[in-house]
């Protein structure tokens, strides 16, 4: 699980990302740029304005040349983060899509409106590169640190594109963080650094915001015929004491897992060393279809958290709820801005 792509996609519609403004979307809706499912097409299929696409399609341009050479969607990330990584697909746009396109991200506070984006800085994430059709065009980026709100994209100099995917490290504004927050949630930088098994459904999903709405939404792992149990390791968004845990299995009811443990490393770098863990959740009966809960006291500060599941199975949600030191408050701020 290393590599920016296995970051969260913080455009995502399930992490929250919005589409707020195109310059056009004669063919198709900008909207389904950041469409959680994989981009779909079905051929012959016609609509009032044309052949029916799953992503975001603008007009050709005319007259050619007019000095005005492209078209741009403007995208809200779900929380502000540090981008290693953006994703132009341009699924099922063959005669159609854009040979070149450019990134760029701006950081804004509160609740800015189209206008107030448009006239914004950006600063360039991907400089103007050529696009290849029908293709996930997957470009790292190296930004630095720098914390961003939105993205624009721009296409040269008209065309479609399926989605947009952008894959980073959220840094959430600890202005923002009530005294107990979910520290492995997504949005507040949490992220899954590795797992036993993903086959049917991938483990960062389980740190995604609000319910998994069906068993497609959450981690699934494929049967086990060994004696051993699936885990998932979960890198908290910051480090702190874990006051509360669920565990949910909404949705898996004959593909639940039996039982399940939480343990938590206090440091680290001693992440190789299995006597530093510590026991959060002893090993504990688990009931499909269930968001379980538990109170979890005196648990040190710990900055992962590895959950086994025994043997196999299917989990939504993982949610550690807990508090954080003042020091670790003041070095998020220092990141965020
Ligand atoms: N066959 C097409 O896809 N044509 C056009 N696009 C749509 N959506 O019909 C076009 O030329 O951009």
């Amino acid at each position: 699980m290393t590599g920016w792509q296995q970051l969260p996609d913080l455009a995502a519609r399930a992490f929250g990302g919005g589409v707020v403004h195109a310059s056009d979307e004669f063919f198709a809706f900008a909207a389904d740029l950041i469409n959680d499912h994989p981009p779909t097409f079905t051929p012959q299929s016609f609509g009032a304005r044309g052949q029916l696409y799953d992503g975001w399609e603008t007009r050709r341009r005319r007259p050619r040349g007019t000095g005005d050479d492209h078209d741009l969607a403007i995208v809200r990330l779900g929380a502000p983060g540090v981008i290693h990584g953006v994703v132009i697909d341009t699924a099922f746009f063959t005669g159609n899509y854009p040979p070149a396109a450019s990134v760029e991200a701006t950081r804004l506070p509160g609740h800015p409106s189209p206008e107030e984006l448009l006239a914004a800085e950006w600063t360039p994430v991907l400089a103007r590169s050529a696009l290849t059709g029908d293709t996930r065009n997957e470009f790292p980026v190296d930004g630095g640190e720098r914390v961003h709100t939105h993205v624009r994209l721009r296409i040269y100099p008209d065309g479609g594109v399926a989605r947009l995917r952008v894959h980073g490290e959220a840094v959430p504004d600890p202005a923002l963080l009530p005294e107990v927050f979910d520290l492995a949630a997504a949005e507040n930088g949490g992220t899954v650094t590795a797992c036993s098994n993903m086959f049917y459904g991938s483990a960062p999903r389980m740190l995604l915001p609000g319910l998994a709405r069906s068993m497609g939404e959450g981690w699934e792992t494929s049967r086990r015929r060994d004696d051993g149990n699936d885990w998932a390791l979960v890198r908290l968004g910051v480090p702190g004491r874990i006051q509360l845990a669920e565990i949910d299995t909404s949705h898996f009811k004959g593909n639940a897992p039996g039982e399940f443990r939480l343990r938590g490393i206090p440091d680290a770098c001693s992440l190789d060393s299995p006597g530093d863990w510590v026991e959060l959740l002893p090993r504990t009966r688990a009931q499909p279809d269930t968001r379980h809960r538990f109170a979890i006291s005196d648990a040190p500060k710990v900055t992962h958290v590895r959950l086994d599941v025994y043997p196999d199975g299917g989990v939504a949600r993982l949610r550690l709820w807990g508090s954080i030191a003042e020091k670790q408050r003041r070095r998020l701020a220092e990141r965020h801005f």
